[in-house]
């Protein structure tokens, strides 16, 4: 499981392990992760490291000290560095490591003469607050284009939400240290941090509120049959979806129920999209009791009423889509899922859409809190919320799964998930989880529609089952 702490978090450990190996050793620690993933970057992008040159951007505090350290170290290795100071008193010993390892400051134009392969971005870490001062801002755009490392975090974005109300760094590798911060893990900073790299400085940390999962976390969490397993005992979902206008999300939501992990699936719908549905899967079997139901992927008008029926049965429910529009009230915090994209929960939640996707982890848990519901925010890093605050960012997918119908799958699969017995915590994050593994695997590395991702879904449990 990777978790994502807050700063208060991240302060409290650091007291701790300040207090058993020292504040220079932590800090160490941090440089000396930095600056390998630092020389990992230049070789990559120069195949070597011997005279490249980087150029460090200096800010006032300890993320200014970890960025002059690891200058130190990269000096040392022979790469050509120099420092740019943002700050009056950057700090002393970090500047005086890297003076007496032949380093050197520059002024912004000697900065921008340097040209240097990469920068190093140690303005603010998790001491700053959101955005950049005037000559930050500055010395940001006069160097724009030069690649970045970050230091634990792109300087300029909120940490503790992940959002990025103001300017800010935008990088391609960011060197985080001890733990994910929130920032790293959520939308939007997250995107600005380019690919994240974990340096492990020895810190002791509690339990986080947001976290992600991991291969091994879904194949402890997935619900696999036993020898005494039957059809029953593994579940039945039952799907409410598709219309006459749109019978395809009929198919594509019966295809997610039937990857496999409930032991039945049961469609109620129009009678032509009836047919449809049971001549494509023959082992689809009508009304009757279900575990769970999942509702409203491409229900137009008929959403309401598919809604009403499913409430009424004292089951969980994942709620999609038209469904999402006849939510008048609350449920059990136990039961409910709800799927919506960020234009779906900015129509449930009466604001602009921009809001929704400049915090979707501040919306996401306004809604779960609201619904008394997990809300499963769908997006290029799907967020799941439940109503006690606790957040799962999914990890897998491929931006080609932006393609219609791909919802539908998604919420077949986690009514069969909450069928199987999953808590709607984690049929909604396991449902996210294999839903992404499954469009990379369907796609690899192109295009794909969402009935690939359906049958991908196999092949991506059998791998985990396998692994357990
Ligand atoms: N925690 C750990 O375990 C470890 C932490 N380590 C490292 O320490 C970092 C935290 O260091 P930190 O506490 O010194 O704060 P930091 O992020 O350098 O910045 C604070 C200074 O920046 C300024 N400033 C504020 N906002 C700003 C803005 N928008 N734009 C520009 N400037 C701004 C503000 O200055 P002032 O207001 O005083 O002018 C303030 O003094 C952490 O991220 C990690 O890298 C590792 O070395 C070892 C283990
Ligand atoms: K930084």
């Amino acid at each position: 499981m990777r978790q994502a702490h807050t700063v208060a978090q991240v302060r409290a450990a650091e007291e701790q392990a300040i207090a058993a190996v020292g504040d220079e050793a932590l800090m160490q620690r941090a440089a000396t992760g930095l600056a390998v993933a630092v020389a990992d970057e230049l070789r990559r992008r120069r195949g070597h490291t011997y005279g490249t040159r980087v150029l460090l951007l200096v800010g006032a505090g300890n993320n200014g000290g970890d960025a002059l350290f690891a200058g130190a170290w990269l000096a040392r290795h022979g790469v050509a560095v120099r420092a740019l100071p943002l700050a009056e008193h950057p700090h002393a010993p970090g500047l005086a490591a890297l003076l007496a390892a032949g380093g050197r400051a520059v002024d912004l134009p000697g900065a921008v003469g340097f040209d240097a392969d990469l920068l190093v971005d140690g303005i603010v870490g998790i001491g700053g607050s959101p955005g950049l001062r005037p000559d930050a801002q500055q010395a940001v755009e006069a160097l724009a284009g030069v690649p970045v490392v970050a230091v634990d975090l792109p300087s300029g974005v909120a940490v503790d939400t992940g959002e990025t109300p103001e300017p800010h760094v935008q990088a391609e590798v960011t060197v985080t240290f001890g733990t994910h911060k929130v920032a790293t893990l959520v939308d939007p900073a997250a995107a600005a941090c380019g690919e994240v790299r974990l340096v492990d400085i020895g810190l002791v940390l509690p339990d986080a509120d947001v976290e992600a999962l991991e291969a091994a976390d879904v194949a402890t969490l997935l619900p696999v049959p036993g020898r005494a397993s039957h059809k029953y005992t593994r579940g039945v979902v039952g799907v409410r979806a598709g219309s006459r206008a749109y019978p395809g999300a009929a198919l594509l939501c019966v295809a997610g129920a039937a990857s496999g992990m409930a032991g039945m699936v049961r469609y109620v719908g129009p009678d032509e999209v009836d047919s449809r549905v049971r001549q494509r899967f023959p082992e689809v079997v009508g009304a009757g009791r279900v575990q769970a139901w999942a509702v409203g992927s491409g229900g137009d008008d008929e959403a309401a009423a598919a809604l009403a029926a499913a409430l009424g049965d004292d089951v969980p429910v994942v709620v999609d889509a038209d469904a999402l529009r006849h939510l008048h009230h609350r449920r059990g915090p136990s039961g409910l899922v709800l799927t919506p994209h960020a234009g779906e929960l900015a129509a449930l939640l009466g604001e602009p859409r921009g809001e929704v996707e400049g915090a979707p982890l501040r919306h996401a848990r306004d809604a779960a809190r609201r619904w008394g519901a997990v809300v499963l925010l769908k997006g290029p890093r799907t967020l799941v919320a439940d109503p006690g605050g606790r957040v799962r960012v999914n990890s897998t997918g491929t931006p080609w799964l932006a393609t219609a119908g791909a919802g539908d799958v998604l919420t077949g699969l986690v009514g069969a998930l909450l069928a199987s017995g999953l808590d709607p915590f984690d049929a909604a994050s396991v449902g996210a989880w294999l839903h992404g593994a499954a469009a990379s695997r369907a796609g690899r590395g192109g295009p794909l529609v969402a009935s690939d991702v359906a049958h991908a879904l196999p092949e991506i449990v059998g791998a985990l089952a396998s692994e357990v």
